[in-house]
């Protein structure tokens, strides 16, 4: 267990004095200072404290020395371990303060320049390596270093796990107030496939190509102009923190060798001249060219694989993408291209209207044995290799007898993938979920598997009223899979008073987990509400290596 992390001011520590702090509109989150959360990147706000954070007690308290580093000074830093997001957390040499810097690795030493001060830590970025990390490997990928993908490449891949293992363990004991000692807490599953993992990307059309700033400071002073042209403009993944910038990406090995293909052919034609396309320009609401999905999935009866080309865009002009589709359905695994249409300025890639190119609108995947339709915007697992384990792990958490006589209520279903897995052993699934459109996938992905007993409710479950429940009979189990804020608290009350024998929590962000798991053991005093499952069994997995994301499996019984 890293010991660092248990000391940075702010975080949140057992027999602290207890605040509730707002981590969005509708959740809370107890600390024991009013600083920001550097475990958990979250900025959380103390309502009760009108002090600056330079004033707060707890820092001095907490900061072994005095020092306070100013904006843009360079310091001398220490990486100890990793928080969550992938964040090193770093210690400035001689004096114990705590800086957060993305791209540290634990046992680098670094120059760095401070960025932001929040509250009892700072950010720093990177400006040179001293001694490199303990696990450094090599990455593979030529623009592992910029992309904001797979920031972790370059740590060897069991010191990834091992980390990631690290944060859920520190965030359940310090966020979650569970003991080591009470948890069974299962190692963390790795992914036996490191690369070529997933099924989905969505990669961007940009106007301003990013460059590294040495680059571009040659390219404006050789040009004399800041005026854009072709050459400028890109095809690929976001640079983090800039909605407006985009490194131009030619392969990447996170997706099927058969996408990568369809990539290449899109990279060498979408310029020319001759096609007259333009990408969308994110200030000035220019353009037609906005996003570029590339899905892979299966086909059921012979195995080989099947991609589907999605081109967002900003009107419906097929003609312009003509040529670009004759030329990517000459690949035998394309069957689909289809065209979003997006004329809002906003950037999301989900269409108002969806017009098909070239062959079918859905492509197929199987998982746990049953065939899922996928289309353009169908949420499914993006690494369907590892959801085959992740699945079958929920099936044995959840424990089913078998005999078709339980009933399972799925929340946060999705297209209904978990519940129907496990339709076949019960006698009822309700799924609930806020998207229309998963809703309806989830009722054919149903009648495609002949599965007649799964029923499936579009509704926010953020915004359930005290009726919430009469549509369905008391569950047996409870499947929660909620997105990256977790369970709103009137979910949470909601099922402390429904006391279904099991809920099996899976999550994709363990901070806010381990904050649901603590209000269901511990209760939520501030609601007067007691808590009443046992946590009994914790399992991590690796669903995206090289990334700082991690999934859980977590098993609470009925106290
Ligand atoms: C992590 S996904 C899980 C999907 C599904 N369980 C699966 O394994 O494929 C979370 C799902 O929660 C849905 N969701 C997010 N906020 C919601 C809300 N307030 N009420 C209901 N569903 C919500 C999302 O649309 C998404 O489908």
């Amino acid at each position: 267990m890293v010991t660092a992390t248990a000391s940075i001011p702010g975080f949140c520590r057992i027999g602290a004095v207890r605040f509730i702090r707002r981590i969005s509109h509708h959740q809370t989150f107890r600390c024991s200072t009013s600083t920001p959360h550097p475990l958990t990147n979250d900025t959380i706000q103390n309502p009760s404290s009108t002090k600056s954070n330079h004033d707060d007690a707890s820092v001095s308290a907490n900061t072994p020395s005095s020092f306070f580093p100013k904006k843009n000074q360079t310091l001398e830093l220490e990486c100890e371990s990793l928080a969550f997001k992938g964040k090193g957390v770093c210690k400035v040499s001689g004096t114990g303060f705590v800086v957060m810097c993305d791209r540290a690795l634990p046992g680098e030493r670094f120059i760095g320049r401070v960025t932001r001060k929040k509250g009892s830590y700072a950010e720093v970025v990177k400006l040179k390596t001293l001694v490199p990390h303990h696990d450094l490997v090599e990455a593979p990928c030529e623009y592992a270093s910029d992309c904001g993908g797979c920031k972790m490449q370059n740590l060897l891949y069991e010191a990834q796990v091992r980390y990631k293992e690290q944060q859920v363990q520190e965030l359940l004991v310090h966020v979650g107030r569970f003991t080591k000692e009470n948890l069974e807490f299962n190692p963390i599953v790795p992914c036996s496939i490191q690369y070529h993992y997933r099924n989905k990307m969505e990669f961007s059309f940009c106007t301003d190509k990013w460059l590294p700033k040495d680059e571009m400071i040659a390219k404006e002073e050789k040009r004399g102009s800041n005026i854009r042209n072709g050459n400028d403009y890109a095809l690929g993944l976001h640079v983090p923190g800039f909605f407006d910038k985009v490194i131009q990406i030619d392969k990447c090995l996170l997706q099927s060798e058969a996408a990568d293909k369809v990539l290449t052919v899109i990279q060498d034609g979408w310029r020319s001249q001759r096609l007259d396309l333009s990408p969308y320009n994110v200030h000035t609401h220019k353009g037609f060219l906005k996003h570029l999905m590339l899905r892979s999935g299966r086909n059921v009866t012979t195995g080989s694989v099947e991609v589907m080309v999605n081109f967002v865009t900003s009107s419906y002009k097929p003609e312009l993408l003509s040529l670009l589709v004759e030329k990517i359905s000459l690949f035998p695994e394309v069957v689909s291209v289809v065209n979003n249409v997006n004329t809002s300025i906003g950037n999301t890639s989900v269409g108002e209207e969806e017009y098909i190119l070239y062959g079918k609108s859905t492509i197929t995947e199987t998982l746990r044995g049953l065939t899922f339709q996928i289309s353009a915007n169908s949420f499914f697992q993006t690494n369907t290799h590892q959801a085959e384990i992740l699945y079958k792990l929920i099936e044995d958490y959840a424990g089913l007898r078998g005999d078709g006589s339980e009933i399972i209520l799925d929340l946060f279903c999705g297209t209904g993938t978990i519940g129907l897995t496990l339709a076949k052993r019960v006698k009822e699934v309700y799924g609930y979920e806020v998207v229309a459109d998963a809703i309806s996938d989830a009722r054919r992905n149903a009648m495609i598997n002949n599965i007649s007993n799964a029923i499936f409710v579009q509704g926010d479950l953020n915004k359930i009223s005290d009726n919430f429940g009469n549509d369905f009979p008391k569950p047996n189990v409870v499947i929660s899979d909620p997105n990256r804020p977790g369970m709103h608290t009137k979910l949470i009350k909601f099922l402390l008073k429904l006391r279904s024998p099991r809920i099996v929590y899976v999550s994709c962000n363990p901070s806010t987990c381990a904050r649901d798991l603590d209000y269901l053991c511990h209760g939520v005093m501030e609601k007067n509400l007691e808590g009443c499952y046992k946590l009994t069994r914790i399992q991590p997995v690796d669903m995206f290596p090289h990334t700082p994301h991690i999934e859980c499996v977590c098993l609470l019984e009925l106290c």
